[in-house]
């Protein structure tokens, strides 16, 4: 799949949203990529999951033994990832504000895991991710994504694998363009 492809399938399914979006981050932007639309179409999200498998080095994927993702967004494209891989796919929660393995979820020590996330803007959540992985014994092989938001100064232990990249600017709340501050603001992910 070319990157104009990937877009195509946001276009087509509502996904690329314009307005005034606040981030996971806290950071604002008036672009939002909303996965769940693109992804509510099982066929669809099927093949996104083998595209991004399709481009991960033959070697590495030889080595995942599970696929974790943060929930929410990271929930359906991990599950779909782990159908192309054919393992396991589990996901972290945070109702306590820290991401965890709940519902009888668990790891074996040393297990390798590719992380599974939908959006990387900051990388904060696939970082917290990590954590927590390392913390229930599993080990972090790789990163992949549907879609990259970072900049340049984003960088991961591990390889990352994001099926396309894409650079709307982000902004702190005190920077924000006048443009961007008429319009009420809204946010659609969960992290509290
Ligand atoms: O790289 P970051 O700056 O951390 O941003 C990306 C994260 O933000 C979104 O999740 P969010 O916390 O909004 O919750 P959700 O997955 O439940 O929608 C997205 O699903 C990623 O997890
Ligand atoms: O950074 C985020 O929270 C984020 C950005 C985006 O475009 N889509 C999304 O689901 N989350
Ligand atoms: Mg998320």
């Amino acid at each position: 799949m070319t990157e104009e492809d990937v877009l195509s399938e946001f276009r087509a399914s509502g996904a690329l949203l314009e307005g005034h979006f606040k981030l996971s981050s806290g950071r604002h932007s008036a672009h939002y990529l909303q996965c769940a639309r693109v992804l509510m179409d099982p066929m669809r999200a099927g093949r996104l999951a083998s595209a991004i498998v399709a481009a991960m080095p033959r070697e590495l994927r030889g080595e995942i033994e599970k696929v974790v993702s943060p929930a929410m967004g990271g929930i359906i494209i991990g599950h779909e990832m782990g159908r192309t891989l054919g393992k396991e796919a589990v996901f972290l929660e945070r109702p306590g504000g820290t991401f965890e393995l709940r519902r009888g979820f668990d790891l074996k020590q040393g297990e390798k895991v590719l992380l599974v996330e939908d959006v990387v803007t900051t990388g904060l959540s696939s970082k917290e991710a990590m954590a927590a992985v390392a913390e229930a014994g599993g080990e972090v092989v790789g990163l992949a994504a549907l879609v990259d938001r970072t900049s340049d100064e984003v960088q991961f232990d591990v390889p990352f694998y994001p099926l396309v990249q894409i650079t709307f600017p982000t902004y702190a709340e005190d920077e924000l363009p006048a443009e961007l501050a008429a319009i009420p603001v809204t946010k659609p992910g969960s992290r509290k």
